[in-house]
């Protein structure tokens, strides 16, 4: 896909540095978690961030995701540069991006439903009739599959529903960009299988774009349109899924492939085979 800045995501030259220690002389050295990355995400694409742990991947997703203003570098967003973090603009803007991250349980209220969580994420940004906003939250709950458990409180739903709900809160309000950072790595296989179904199936629909961290090079592989490889802040490698997977380009991708656990053609091909068999 070619880049065009005024449709998706345009990354350019992010830095993020953060201070590893200070002294009586003022500031100390400063580490750079990400250091000079540039990318762009079409409207409808995911790409999926992959790397060792410590690479930079979550600090990336976060700055991409407004949550964190970079040291230095933008991004801009279907054609608008993001205004500083807690500016009014800035308010505007965040709800078309929204984050889903690993633990649902971390995210959501344990006191109240998941219907009424959902129309809070609603009304938090819109003003709208109890009923209307009650109708779109349940919709929202019906679209990954919850519509019969909208009244349950948190505990009373599963890992993979529960994530299934953060999604939901996090797509009622309509955005652009969703940035999945480890959004799977603690379900189980099989659920795990589930929700990326769901995404997709989700992402094709609401015309999505996602930002797919994972270190989970398996999932990443069949989640994305195009992958980038970060190591040590940098983004090494990036380009198409399958071309990545099956020929890269640089040592260390090499390297990072060849650590998937089962690492034989075959034992890859069934890994994937009964990791998946729920997708299309
Ligand atoms: N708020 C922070 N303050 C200081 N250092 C940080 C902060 N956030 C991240 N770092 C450091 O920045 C580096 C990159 O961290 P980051 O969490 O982005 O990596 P990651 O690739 O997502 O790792 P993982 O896969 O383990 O989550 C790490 O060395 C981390 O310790």
């Amino acid at each position: 896909m070619k880049p065009s800045p005024d449709q998706g995501v345009v990354a350019s030259h992010l830095v993020q540095t953060y201070p590893v220690g200070r002294t009586i002389f003022g500031r100390g050295e400063q580490f750079r978690a990400v250091d000079g990355v540039s990318f762009h995400l079409e409207q409808g694409e995911t790409l999926g961030i992959v790397g060792e742990s410590g690479s930079g991947k979550s600090t990336l997703g976060r700055m991409i995701a407004g949550i964190e203003a970079p040291t230095s570098g933008d991004v801009t967003f279907w054609g608008q540069r993001y205004a500083p973090v807690g500016a009014a603009q800035w308010r505007r803007q965040r709800r078309l991006v929204q984050m889903v991250f690993q633990n649902p349980a971390a995210v959501v209220d344990p006191r109240w439903t998941i219907h009424a969580q959902v129309r809070e994420a609603l009304t938090t940004h819109e003003t709208l009739a109890r009923a209307e906003a009650d109708h779109r939250a349940q919709e929202m709950l019906a679209l990954v599959g919850l519509g019969t458990m909208g009244n349950r409180l948190p505990h009373q739903l599963s890992g993979g529903q529960l994530q299934r709900a953060v999604i939901a809160r996090a797509l009622v309000l309509q955005p652009k960009l969703l940035v999945c950072d480890e959004a799977v790595s603690a379900l189980d296989v099989s659920v795990q299988a589930q929700i990326i179904n769901l995404l997709l199936e989700l992402r094709d629909r609401l015309q999505l774009s996602l930002l797919f961290i994972s270190h989970d090079l398996s999932v990443v592989r069949h989640i994305s349109h195009r992958v980038g490889v970060m190591y040590r802040g940098q983004l090494l490698e990036i380009g198409d899924a399958r071309t990545l997977f099956e020929a890269p380009q640089h040592n260390y991708t090499r390297r990072l492939l060849a650590a998937i656990p089962a690492d034989t053609p075959r034992q890859r091909r069934e890994r994937d085979l009964k990791t998946f068999a729920a997708l299309p």
